[in-house]
């Protein structure tokens, strides 16, 4: 059974979440001299601003010039666009983390730009693949409430995707189900070969999905259930108490 460690309201989450986070830099740094870690888009941004951004002892324990930030997935869009999940960390990470005298910011690995729009996304998708480290020290998930994590989509027309022996680390996910319909995403051997993974789920729309993810017997049509089930060890939940209310989902506390 994975951790799922429950929270009363998005504030305790966030900031339990940027310890956890913390934790794991300062591992990764014991290792080696760069905290290699991705982040997802959506939902997850908020917390991460909340918990790592806007607390100012928490902000100060980031070895931020350290960081080596992906994303572990990312719409073909221009980085400005309002879709794109490198333009919606910019906003809700770099640009307030500017604000704050003294800070260096951490290095960030957007797609490259110059490729969108030209029908060269196999090609994108090869070009971000070879920015990405041998292995992550974390990567920060999100799930839909269709069970999508990463631009890992349930279902027949995206099975492509889930193949756990490509060696792709970074695919083309085309006709995505949600807008925009072109992205790029990490592949499961990608996320199997992650140090930590960390899913973050907030709100009333998740928990029937959560329901079919951390039951005793998930449906690992889901590609969030899947990457729970498979890679179990070394995955944790933080979730608050909305997404999961009403399910037989034993609540665990986050000790740091
Ligand atoms: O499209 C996406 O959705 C998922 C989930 O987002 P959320 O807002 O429901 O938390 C996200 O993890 C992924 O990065 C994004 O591209």
């Amino acid at each position: 059974m994975v951790p799922v460690y429950t929270h009363d309201d998005s504030a305790a989450l966030s900031r339990d979440l940027a310890l956890y986070i913390l934790a794991q830099q300062d591992q990764a740094l014991q290792r080696g001299d760069r905290f290699n870690i991705a982040v997802s888009g959506g939902s997850l941004l908020k917390a991460l601003r909340a918990g790592l951004v806007d607390d100012a002892e928490l902000r100060a324990r980031a070895n931020w010039a350290r960081w080596h930030v992906f994303f572990c997935d990312e719409r073909i869009v221009p980085l400005e666009h309002a879709d794109s999940n490198y333009g919606a960390f910019k906003a809700q990470v770099l640009d307030p983390l500017l604000q704050h005298d003294g800070v260096l910011g951490p290095t960030c690995y957007a797609i490259n730009e110059s490729l969108v729009g030209l029908g060269e996304n196999d090609r994108l998708a090869a070009e971000y693949e070879s920015l990405l480290p041998a292995q992550f020290d974390l990567i920060l998930l999100g799930c839909g409430p269709d069970g999508h994590t990463c631009s890992l989509f349930p279902g027949d027309t995206h099975s492509y995707l889930l193949d756990p022996h490509t060696e792709r680390r970074v695919a083309w996910c085309h006709s995505s189900p949600k807008p925009p319909a072109d992205r790029i995403t990490f592949t499961l051997p990608t996320l199997a070969s992650a140090h930590a993974l960390c899913f973050v789920a907030e709100g009333a729309s998740k928990q029937p999905v959560l329901q079919r993810i951390l039951q005793s017997s998930p449906d690992i049509s889901l590609p969030a259930a899947l990457v729970t089930d498979r890679f179990a060890q070394r995955v944790s939940w933080f979730v608050d108490r909305s997404a999961v209310h009403d399910l037989s989902v034993p609540a665990a506390t986050y000790h740091h």
